[in-house]
């Protein structure tokens, strides 16, 4: 039987939040969103009525399984990682939380795997390897649906870095932007 959802999260988040404070190596640490950020994004894909969904860095699954849960039984999840062990626990609490049948996780770089994507996402949600954001480009612009939104994670906490991929949105016609003040700070995409 599924376990209850809220509470998974609770343990995730307190495992996450445990583990990184005592983690000395970046790639061990699991730097979940947090959990103002889960329902901001719960709000968001419920209420722009996505059914095809992008992730970009999966960690252990724990905002997966708030975009999962946001998009009820007919959508779809698809979620890029590339850490082994990351993927075997996430792949856990899938199966704990009753939603592994809408999550589907692919294994790899995930600058090379948005290559070989070829259907438009209704929404995607960016939270990997901040470096690669400006090389991702014109894969994340190709793969999100007119109409869509992408929603990057750590806008705030890490703004300068991210200023150059922001500013491209900002600047280029044929899209609406925010930044939100919600966790590590949200940049919304909206395509026309
Ligand atoms: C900030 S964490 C993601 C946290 C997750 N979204 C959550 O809130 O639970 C970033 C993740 O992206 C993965 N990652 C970083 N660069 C990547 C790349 N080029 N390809 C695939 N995964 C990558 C890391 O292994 C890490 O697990």
């Amino acid at each position: 039987m599924a376990r209850d959802l809220q509470s998974l999260l609770t343990d995730i988040e307190r495992k996450g939040l445990e583990n990184d404070a005592a983690e000395t190596e970046r790639a061990r640490k699991y730097l979940n969103i947090t959990k103002d950020t889960g329902e901001l994004l719960q709000v968001l894909v419920k209420t722009s009525g996505a059914r095809r969904v992008l992730e970009i860095g999966t960690s252990n699954g724990y905002s997966t399984l708030w975009l999962a849960n946001a998009l009820g039984p007919s959508g779809m999840v698809t979620t890029l990682e590339h850490n082994p062990h990351k993927i075997e626990e996430a792949q856990h609490y899938f199966l704990q939380a009753g939603l592994a049948e809408r999550i589907d996780i692919m294994q790899g770089d995930a600058t090379a795997l948005l290559t070989i994507l070829t259907t438009p996402f209704d929404f995607i949600f960016l939270d990997a390897d901040r470096s690669a954001y400006m090389t991702m480009l014109p894969d994340l612009t190709r793969l999100l649906a007119s109409g869509g939104l992408l929603v990057c994670d750590n806008a705030i906490s890490h703004q300068q870095e991210l200023q150059p991929f922001m500013n491209y949105f900002i600047q280029e016609t044929g899209f609406d932007t925010a930044l939100v003040p919600v966790g590590k700070g949200e940049f919304l995409i909206y395509k026309h």
